[in-house]
C-alpha cells in the first residue's frame, strides 16, 4: 500500500529553485529521517508535503489521493506537521494550543467535547507536557514549547506526522524521548517523516534516511545503505569514518578531525 507518493515535485522562491525534481515512495508506517546541509531544501521539501507550500510541478500523493484534492481541514486529519520555527502565541495556555489539534474535526461553532478533551489529555502526557496544561505557552523554554507543539500535531490523529527538527532544542532526556515516541508512533501506525541534523541519532533511530544536497535527492534508504563516507562528504564536506556500533548496530559516523591551520589571535 503506498501511504506517500512524491513525484516529480519542484518548487522555487520567486525565480530560485530549491526543489528539483523529487521523487519517492513510502509503502509503509516507518520514521524517514531527511537529512542534508544547511540550505538543500529539506524544510522546504517538508513544507511542500504538509500543503504548506504548492509545489510548482509534480504530485503529492496521500494513499493515491492528490493533496491538491483535499480540503485543507480534511488534509489536517491525515498530516500533521510541527514547524522548526514556533510562533509566540501569547494569549494560549499550553492546553488550549493542543485544543487546537482538534479543529479539524469540529464543525463550525461546535464546541469541544469528551473525546476531544481525552485526546488532549493523552496527547499531552505522552510529550510530558500535561504539567504546562495551565501555563501560557511563552512562558516555557524553546525545548518545553517543541514537546507542547508536537503534542498539538499528534492531538490532530493524523496518518503522517511531520516534523522539522523536533529535537534540536531539547536536552538529551527528551531528544530521546521524542524519538522514541517517533517510534512507537510509527509501530502503531503513523508515518513520521522528520528533518535532523544529528546524523548518529537519525541512524539509531530512523528505518529510512533521504539525504538531500542542493535541492535534490542524493540517496535514500536504510541508514547502513546510504551513512557511506562518500555521500557524507558529498552532502555536508566533511571527511568521516563509518564504525559498527557495537551496541545498536547501527552505522555510527565519526568525523576524521583535520588540524586547522594556525592563526593569531589579536
Ligand atoms: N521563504 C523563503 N524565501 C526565499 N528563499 C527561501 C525561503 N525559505 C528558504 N529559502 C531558501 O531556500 C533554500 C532551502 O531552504 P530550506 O530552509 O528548505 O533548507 P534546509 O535544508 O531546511 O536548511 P537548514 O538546515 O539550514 O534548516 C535556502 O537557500 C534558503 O535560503
Amino acid at each position: 500500500m503506498t501511504i506517500l507518493q512524491v513525484e516529480k515535485l519542484h518548487f522555487s522562491y520567486g525565480k530560485t529553485e530549491v526543489l528539483k525534481d523529487i521523487s519517492f515512495t513510502i509503502n509503509k508506517n516507518m520514521i524517514v529521517g531527511i537529512v542534508g546541509g544547511n540550505g538543500s531544501g529539506k524544510s522546504t521539501l517538508l513544507k511542500n508535503i504538509s500543503g504548506y507550500l504548492k509545489p510548482e510541478s509534480g504530485k503529492i500523493l496521500i494513499g493515491n489521493k492528490d493533496i491538491r484534492h483535499f480540503p485543507t481541514k480534511e488534509r489536517a486529519k491525515f498530516i500533521a506537521y510541527v514547524p522548526q520555527e514556533m510562533p509566540y502565541d501569547f494569549e494560549f495556555s499550553c492546553y488550549d494550543i493542543v485544543m487546537m489539534g482538534r479543529i479539524p474535526y469540529l464543525k463550525r461553532f461546535q464546541q469541544e467535547g469528551k473525546e476531544d478533551e481525552t485526546i488532549v489529555k493523552k496527547s499531552m502526557k505522552i510529550t510530558n507536557t500535561w504539567i504546562f496544561k495551565d501555563k501560557n505557552i511563552n512562558e516555557l523554554s524553546g525545548g518545553e514549547r517543541q514537546r507542547v507543539y508536537i503534542a498539538r500535531a499528534l492531538a490532530q490523529k493524523p496518518s503522517i506526522l511531520l516534523m522539522d527538527e523536533p529535537i534540536s532544542h531539547l536536552d538529551m532526556k527528551y531528544q530521546i524521548e521524542i524519538l522514541s515516541l517517533a517510534r512507537e508512533l510509527s509501530s502503531k501506525g503513523i508515518l513520521v517523516i522528520t528533518v535532523l541534523h544529528d546524523i548518529n541519532l537519525a541512524s539509531l533511530f530512523c528505518d529510512e534516511l533521504l539525504i538531500m544536497k542542493n535541492g535534490k535527492i542524493m540517496d535514500y534508504g536504510p541508514p547502513k545503505k546510504v551513512l557511506k563516507p562518500y555521500n557524507i562528504k558529498s552532502a555536508f564536506s566533511v571527511d568521516v569514518e563509518l564504525i559498527d556500533n557495537p551496541i545498536t548496530n547501527s552505522p555510527y559516523v565519526v568525523p576524521i578531525l583535520r588540524k586547522r591551520k594556525q592563526f593569531k589571535v589579536i
